[in-house]
């Protein structure tokens, strides 16, 4: 059974956003993407060979989802995923998401998750726990996720998402909701782009997941994996 636990150490007010985090002393460098409601940190928190050696630990050990887990619902109709997709977390712990109910596998299976889980949770200075892990496999830039917010309730409301990225760099774009192909009534948010390296860990901050639509694009010029990990607290 999911745990409950007690997941937010500070008061969160989506007025005070510069509560959420700090710089954690193992991090040397972190790059702060803001916009109106766009709170946003990045970072390297695995340098090379390390994150090379990570990324081939979980080629290895990594089990996907294959039959109706790697579909997606978009507008009711099914679609196989462009991407390979797993989940990983605590006993009981699961996540809906495009339709589909995804329980998590046992973090133990895979003992680089719970290396790279401690390492993300001591760059956020503990505040949080993760209990919950989304991992997605890019084979090339030809797998990609369309934009979408992850806004889904069960995810604790006031917890950052943690986006660890190993192998192949790829572009990152986040779009307000106001400026998108079906509604420009905001068109002086301009998109935010960002290339996630590899060993980065990008940090999305509430409420950028209530505002702003993200994506990572089919890149034809990248011929080599990635993969996405997204530490998530669920409650
Ligand atoms: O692969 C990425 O960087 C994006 C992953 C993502 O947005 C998600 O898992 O919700
Ligand atoms: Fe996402």
């Amino acid at each position: 059974m999911a745990t409950k636990r007690k997941i937010c150490n500070l008061p969160f007010s989506c007025n005070k956003q510069e509560v959420l985090h700090q710089e954690s002393k193992s991090c040397q460098q972190v790059k702060t993407l803001r916009e109106e409601n766009l709170n946003v940190d990045y970072m390297i928190l695995f340098k090379r060979p390390k994150a090379d050696n990570l990324f081939q630990q979980l080629e290895k050990d990594m089990k996907y989802y294959d039959g109706d887990l790697a579909q997606v619902k978009v507008y009711g109709k099914w679609h196989p995923i462009p991407r390979k997709q797993v989940a990983y977390g605590d006993d009981g712990v699961y996540y809906k998401y495009s339709g589909n109910r995804l329980p998590a596998k046992p973090w133990s299976n895979v003992p680089a998750l719970l290396e790279i889980k401690k390492a993300v949770e001591d760059a956020l200075d503990k505040q949080y726990l993760f209990n919950f892990v989304l991992i997605n496999r890019y084979k090339d830039g030809s797998d990609h996720m369309g934009e979408h917010r992850d806004d889904e309730k069960e995810l604790a409301h006031c917890a950052p998402i943690a986006s660890v990225s190993l192998g192949q760099a790829r572009d990152f774009i986040f779009k307000h909701k106001d400026n998108r192909a079906k509604n420009k009534s905001r068109t002086d948010l301009k998109p935010v782009s960002i290339l996630l390296q590899p060993g980065s860990l990008l940090v999305m901050k509430p409420p950028t997941n209530t505002f702003w639509y993200h994506s990572l694009p089919i890149r034809k010029n990248v011929l080599l994996p990635r993969i996405n990990l997204t530490f998530r607290v669920i409650s």
